[in-house]
């Protein structure tokens, strides 16, 4: 029987405040035998080292612009900093985890998403999943927001897309969104359930914006393309906002 999967979106504001009960849960999964793959972010980290570098940080869509220079920094900082330090936390955890990225065994094949608009951006068309399961089985996977096209340019993923496509690719039971705040808010409430009705309502209104935006878009793709449970939050322990086909 195939074991159950759990995808959690990392954000790169996130991996700066995690909790005693995001460790705890993790160690719960484990033992409960449930596979966990953690799609990492790093944008805040990247904005600050583009900035230090008189670099231009610009987005289009919550989407980074990426050129060479861009998707320099951009790996440097998802593989050379936040990767490792989120890996060394969770080890001095006492939890088993392997740093992950594209260029592993052709783990990720990428094309690009609009390259007249965003440069050096890519989307995910393909993932080695056999190979990946086999790693999950044993340790929890982290892995980087990048990809590969088949002629070997790396590309640029933003992390929310990244995470629901290979949440979908994988056939993932549940997607997590663990950002820095407790789920989608409105009128200063958290909203428990959100529909698309709902969510498109939200974002003409400007109640959902900047990076909630493409991170309830990336949200509801997952639920439409098959993955059962998608949520938005800031602790594993609480649902926070759920999406759902009908309100
Ligand atoms: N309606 C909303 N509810 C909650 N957060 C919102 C909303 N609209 C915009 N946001 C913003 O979205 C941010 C989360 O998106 P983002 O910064 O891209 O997170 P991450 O780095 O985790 O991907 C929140 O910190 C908040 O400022
Ligand atoms: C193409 C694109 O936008 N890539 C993102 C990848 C990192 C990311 O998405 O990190 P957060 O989840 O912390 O925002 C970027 O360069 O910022």
């Amino acid at each position: 029987m195939k074991n159950k999967l759990i995808v959690i979106k990392l954000g790169g504001n996130a991996t700066k405040q995690l909790t005693t009960s995001f460790f705890n849960q993790l160690q719960m999964w484990i033992e409960m035998g449930i596979e966990i793959l953690i799609v990492h972010g790093g944008g805040p980290q990247i904005t600050e080292l583009s900035q230090r570098l008189h670099l231009k940080a610009d987005k289009i869509d919550g989407i980074r612009v990426t050129d060479a220079a861009t998707l320099n920094i951009t790996r440097e900082i998802l593989l050379g900093l936040v990767q490792p330090q989120l890996c060394a936390t969770l080890v001095q955890h006492g939890l088993p985890v392997i740093g992950l990225n594209t260029s592993d065994n052709q783990l990720l094949l990428g094309t690009y998403l609009n390259q007249s608009k965003y440069g050096l951006v890519g989307q995910i068309e393909q993932i080695n999943s056999t190979w990946l399961h086999h790693q999950l089985k044993q340790q929890i996977g982290v892995l980087a927001p990048l990809a590969m096209t088949t002629d070997g340019q790396w590309l640029n993923v933003n992390a929310d897309q990244a995470a629901a496509d290979i949440a979908v690719l994988l056939g993932a039971d549940r997607l997590v969104m663990l950002t820095d705040v407790p789920g989608v808010i409105s009128n200063g409430q958290i909203i428990n359930s959100i529909d698309e009705q709902l969510s498109s309502k939200l974002i003409n209104q400007s109640v959902i914006k900047s990076g909630m935006q493409p991170k309830i878009k990336a949200a509801f793709r997952a639920l439409h393309q098959g993955v059962a449970r998608v949520s938005i939050t800031n602790d594993l322990t609480n649902q926070g906002t759920v999406m759902n086909t009908v309100s």
